[in-house]
């Protein structure tokens, strides 16, 4: 039994759960006048003494994040010869608590789950923070609000102490096949454990089999690969990307967090507001696809690494397909959302419309039409391949390959700044008007490379290029536009 005032502030009302670490409390703060939960560390195996530093760990790796689908953690208090974490309270269920009341939930409220967690642990990733721990009993659902609970086993860069300790501290069912084979945990294993917690959503049961003992399931997920989901829908691609079985080529967290952000805009539910938006046809079972990401088709951006002068050609374009869909040429067609596997640019300028001189001809602009209906997905390259080197050799290495192999530079790309891109035709017939692209100074600013580039010895402009890590090369994952 807890004392029924903790660290003389908060006022235990009555348990509200209890973890493989001790029981969660209701208590209310005295002194802000709130309620809050409170979490009584216990013992890690081998320990003889709740471990104050553990706990300051977790409250430390969650303080520091402020992020809406993270839950908050307020302070870390040693009272009565226990550790007590106080939380931010958050009313509902957990999601594995959801799935043994309701079954397999729909594909559209397990996007919407997604998206927001992936949301917070990308936020978590970008300070160096790995959760290690995912899984539905860590998702908190309040209603149609996801958050990410318990990084209490979370590791912040530099913080070897866990890595080295050997410890198996996840939960074996949610763990890569990197993590089974006792590698150390990287931000892809927090994909993984994700994408296993949409698909025990969608299909009631973690893709691993538990084995009865920790040794034989992790055996079993270093060894098999899961079964493609059954009752994913439209989710099922993207579940994928996310148990890619290949570290480097899996979504990071910010690709998984833009694609299902992406699918659930998609597939939200009929009759909300939000629905006033062009509603997407119904999505066929999917098949794996070639790329990781879809682009959407609102986006009518310029290439990454175009010149402002080609960028600026991008509204003239766009309206003129408008207009031909206005008039009635394939409307329904070209105003379809793109299919989330990733197939390139529909609804889009094309590639034919951007003449040498910027302007698009009527000609031209009906080619679009007939581009956007039959999306071809040979015509793009498959997943996001790193260069090797840092986010600088990256970038000389990403412009050396343009404007002769697109297919090579497109590779490259991560899913945002595929999406910013408009698609690989127009990518492609973007580059196909450059003759040479020169690179001059780089500077690197956290995870920003600036460049200069020059077009065809004339055209010079600054970009910035936000890089990504991906194994122990880089992508580039957003162009942030000229600095
Ligand atoms: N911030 C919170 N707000 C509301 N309820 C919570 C909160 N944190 C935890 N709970 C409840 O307490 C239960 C236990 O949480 P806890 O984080 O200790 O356990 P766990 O994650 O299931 O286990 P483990 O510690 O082994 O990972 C949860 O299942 C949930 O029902």
């Amino acid at each position: 039994m807890p004392p029924e005032i903790i660290a003389g502030r908060y006022h235990v009302e009555r348990p509200i759960g209890r973890g493989g670490m001790g029981t969660v409390w209701l208590c209310r703060d005295e002194v802000l006048g709130r309620q809050v939960a409170v979490k009584q560390v216990g013992l890690m195996p081998g320990e003889s003494a709740p471990d104050l530093a553990r706990a300051l760990r977790e409250a430390r790796s969650s303080a520091a994040l402020h992020h809406p689908h993270v839950v908050s953690v307020f302070d870390a208090v040693e009272a009565d010869r226990h550790i007590w974490l106080v939380m931010e309270y958050v009313p509902g269920s957990t999601l594995s608590e959801l799935i043994d009341r309701e079954g397999r939930l729909d594909p559209a409220r397990v996007a919407s789950i997604g998206a927001q967690v992936a949301d917070g642990l990308a936020a978590a990733h970008e300070r160096g923070t790995i959760h290690r721990d995912v899984k539905p009993g860590n998702v908190l659902i309040d209603g149609d609000v996801a958050k990410i609970s318990d990084f209490g086993i979370a590791r912040t860069d530099g913080d070897a102490q866990l890595t080295q300790s050997g410890l198996l501290t996840g939960t074996p069912l949610y763990f890569s096949p990197q993590l089974a084979r006792g590698e150390s945990p990287t931000p892809a294993d927090d994909v993984w454990a994700l994408g296993a917690t949409l698909y025990a959503a969608v299909e009631g049961a973690a893709p691993a089999e538990d084995r009865g003992n920790a040794i034989a399931t992790l055996t079993a997920i270093a060894e098999t690969r899961p079964a493609p989901p059954a009752h994913a829908g439209f989710l099922a691609d993207a579940i994928g990307r996310m148990l890619d079985p290949d570290p480097v080529s899996r979504w990071s967290m910010a690709d998984a967090a833009h694609a299902l952000a992406r699918l659930h805009e998609q597939h939200r539910a009929p009759g909300t507001l939000e629905t006033a938006a062009p509603s997407p046809e119904p999505t066929p079972e999917p098949a794996p696809s070639p790329e990781p990401t879809a682009t959407t088709a609102t986006t009518a951006a310029a290439p990454p690494p175009g010149p402002e002068r080609h960028r600026s050609r991008w509204p003239l374009a766009v309206g003129l397909v408008l207009l031909l869909l206005v008039a009635g040429i394939a409307a329904a067609v070209a105003l379809r959302p793109d299919d989330p596997s990733g197939t390139p640019a529909a609804g889009r300028s094309p590639s034919a419309a951007r003449s040498p001189s910027g302007t698009p001809s009527t000609a031209t602009a009906t080619a679009t039409v007939t581009t956007t209906a039959t999306p071809s997905a040979e015509e793009s390259p498959p997943a996001a391949e790193p260069a090797a080197g840092g986010p600088e050799q990256a970038v000389e290495t990403y412009y050396g390959l343009l404007p002769d192999d697109t297919e090579g530079a497109w590779r490259m790309l991560g899913p945002t700044a595929r999406d910013s891109s408009g698609g690989y035709d127009d990518y492609a017939a973007f580059w196909d008007g450059i003759d040479s692209v020169e690179v001059g100074p780089t500077s690197l600013d956290g995870d920003i490379v600036t460049v200069e580039l020059t077009y065809d010895g004339a055209d010079s402009e600054t970009r910035r290029l936000r890089m990504e890590q991906r194994g122990s090369g880089w992508i580039i994952a957003e162009d942030l536009r000229t600095g």
